[in-house]
């Protein structure tokens, strides 16, 4: 264990059985979360990242095991709900009463497609309801996007930086205790981004997804060691393998990996 000051290590949820039925998704979750009993002690940086999708798929059956899991959790851990919401302000108000409301989590993924005013929305109620446990992290150069007409949106990832660095001078002015609440989603694929000066400038969190199954090089850990800003690399089938695995397997996958950070 190294210890980086600036970098987390996330446990991303992801249950995802290989035959789709009910039964088999609470057994996947269940097995997450014994190994996050077992180890939960142990672990450095106390992040989970419960992707939505997967629970929503079981309608209110899945629903309800996101809330029991976030209600297990809360107290000791950061929640990150990775759910990649937006809509206009007035409905996303509703799902920001769903993350921060309803489930108690601390913090959640979010689109920049609808604008600051959207954002500052967000980064309102969460630094309201999570205080400096809280982080929104804003689309901006994801592990997987577009190689054809849409490339457009993360080609200009500067300006998303730019964005919410405005909008943290506004919200937050006057109280960098809550800087580390606005974050970006940077590939871990996207060195070029991420060692970028403007990002380096720019004081935002963090969030670079890819490690593990999608292939990004576990090597980028230590190269970030002196990075300024904080960086979370959450880790998810890497460890879990979606559920398709023994827990044996678990343990010595997460074993494995934390000697990165
Ligand atoms: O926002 C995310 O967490 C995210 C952004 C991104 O650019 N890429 C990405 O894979 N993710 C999420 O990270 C999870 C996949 O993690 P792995 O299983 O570790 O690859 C999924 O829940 C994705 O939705």
């Amino acid at each position: 264990m190294k210890n980086y000051k600036n970098i987390n290590f996330c446990l991303g949820i992801d249950p995802n059985p290989t035959q789709q039925n009910f039964e088999n998704f609470r057994t996947a979750l269940y097995a997450h979360m014994e190994i996050l009993d077992f180890y939960g002690n142990n672990l450095n940086d106390k992040i989970l990242k419960p992707q939505l999708a997967y629970f929503l798929s079981f309608g209110s059956k899945g629903i309800s095991l996101l809330e029991e899991f976030v209600s297990r959790y809360n107290e000791n851990y950061t929640i990150i709900i990775d759910a990649k919401f937006n809509d206009i302000s007035t409905t996303l108000k509703a799902y920001l009463h769903f993350i921060f409301g309803t489930l108690n989590a601390h913090g959640l993924t979010i689109s920049p497609f609808l604008g600051e005013q959207t954002l500052q929305l967000a980064f309102e109620e969460c630094a309201k309801k999570a205080d400096r446990k809280g982080r929104v992290y804003v689309l901006c150069a994801t592990s997987e996007s577009s190689k054809g007409d849409l490339s457009f949106i993360d080609e200009n990832w500067k300006k998303t930086l730019q964005a919410c660095q405005n909008l943290r001078n506004t919200v937050f002015s006057g109280q960098e205790d809550l800087n580390k609440l606005i974050g970006v989603v940077i590939g871990a694929n996207r060195e070029n981004i991420l060692f970028s000066d403007e990002l380096k400038s720019s004081e935002l969190s963090v969030l670079s997804p890819g490690l593990g199954a999608q292939g990004a090089d576990w090597k980028i850990i230590s190269k970030c060691a002196q990075h300024p800003n904080e960086i979370t690399f959450p880790v998810s089938r890497g460890v879990f393998a979606g559920g398709n695995i023994n827990l044996e397997q678990m343990k010595d996958n997460l074993v494995a990996i934390q000697r990165y950070f």
